[in-house]
């Protein structure tokens, strides 16, 4: 009996990349190859093996190698992209836009030769421009491109709603949309605990800044660290996309997608709720909207909209 070993390359060994890879031995969803620039081989490289080394602790098989050439990526079945520059207190997302980009387009020319029929899971900042940009240098259909932002900003919302409520983050449930940043769009009217809707539980003044809080999230542990950004929540969202992909388990989860029409624009990638599964994102929900929700996802389309748009400046 052929049994596939899956291959998932992680582009970008830094904080989220290394994080990302460890979580993916650990949960044995296949062979890690960690891959950054030539100067930081190395690094790449004993980070890698001291990870292999946790293999007998933790009881893991998978293989996790570093290294800096494209080589060791051919025929990966996902290739996540945590390549670029994280942004400093001060700083906006949107700040890393030209740097990044350049980072991501030469990253995505290299995928796109190696690792063709593989799906892409996009990270770096800002996030919805650069999963944009890798569409576009990779050349693949829309379906096997994906950003994420939308699992990340879910853990944060649903994470407050279970402390404000102090029940178990397990029956949490809730839907952050649109872009990330900070005018993302958490939807108290989709969130509910054990069931209940969150709104007939948690007082309007505490809803609110339960979703300024979220809206910031990111921002929140910037200023913390003081040199770099969020790791282990995004790394395990990362992982979680991941499984749903190669498990094929059609989860129905936020995630950054070509929309095409859906929710009323074209030519966009923003975070919307969709079916993951082996083909990568397999379908999009359009979720009704109140217009006071509408106009919400609006403001931060417009806002992704326009990072977007500099990319072709
Ligand atoms: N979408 C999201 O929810 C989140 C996005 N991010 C973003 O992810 C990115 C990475 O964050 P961290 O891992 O914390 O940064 P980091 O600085 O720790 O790591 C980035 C790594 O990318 C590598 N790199 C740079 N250019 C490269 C290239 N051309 N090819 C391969 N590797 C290259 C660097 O050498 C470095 O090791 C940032 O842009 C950050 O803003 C971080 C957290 C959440
Ligand atoms: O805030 C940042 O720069 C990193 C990120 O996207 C997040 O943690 O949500």
């Amino acid at each position: 009996m052929a049994i596939k070993r899956y291959k998932i390359t992680v582009v970008g060994a830094g904080f989220t990349g290394a994080t990302t890879a460890l979580m993916l031995a650990q949960k044995e969803l296949g062979d890690v190859v960690l891959l950054d620039i030539p100067q930081m081989e190395n690094p790449t490289k004993g980070k890698a093996l001291d990870m292999q080394e946790a293999g007998p602790v933790q009881r893991f098989d998978s293989h996790i190698i570093g290294t800096s050439s494209y080589e060791d990526a051919v025929d990966s079945d996902i290739v996540i992209i945590t390549a670029g520059i994280a942004r400093k207190p001060g700083m906006s997302r949107d700040d890393l836009v030209n740097i990044n980009a350049g980072i991501v387009k030469s990253v995505c020319e290299n995928v796109r030769h190696v690792a063709p029929e593989s799906i892409v899971i996009i990270l770096s900042n800002p996030v919805d421009a650069m999963t944009y940009a890798a569409f576009e240098a990779l050349g693949f259909p829309k379906n096997r491109v994906i950003g994420q932002s939308g699992v990340l900003d879910t853990a944060r919302y649903c994470t407050f709603i279970a402390q404000e409520l102090n029940v178990s983050v397990e029956d949490v449930r809730g839907f952050v949309i649109g872009g990330h940043g900070n005018d993302m769009v958490p939807l108290v009217r989709y969130s509910s605990v054990g069931g209940i809707p969150i709104d007939t539980l948690i007082p309007v003044d505490r809803i609110e800044e339960i979703v300024k809080r979220t809206r910031v999230g990111g921002g929140e542990i910037v200023d913390l660290l003081g040199n770099g950004s969020a790791y282990y929540a995004p790394a395990a969202s990362l992982v979680q996309m991941t499984e749903a992909i190669l498990k094929d388990k059609k989860r129905i989860i936020p995630v950054i997608a070509l929309l095409e029409g859906e929710y009323g624009y074209d030519n966009l990638f923003l975070g919307v709720p969709a079916l993951l599964g082996a083909n990568g994102i397999e379908k999009i929900f359009e979720l009704e909207l109140t217009a006071e929700e509408k106009a919400a996802l609006d403001k931060s389309a417009e806002s992704v909209r326009g990072v977007t748009a500099i990319l072709s400046k």
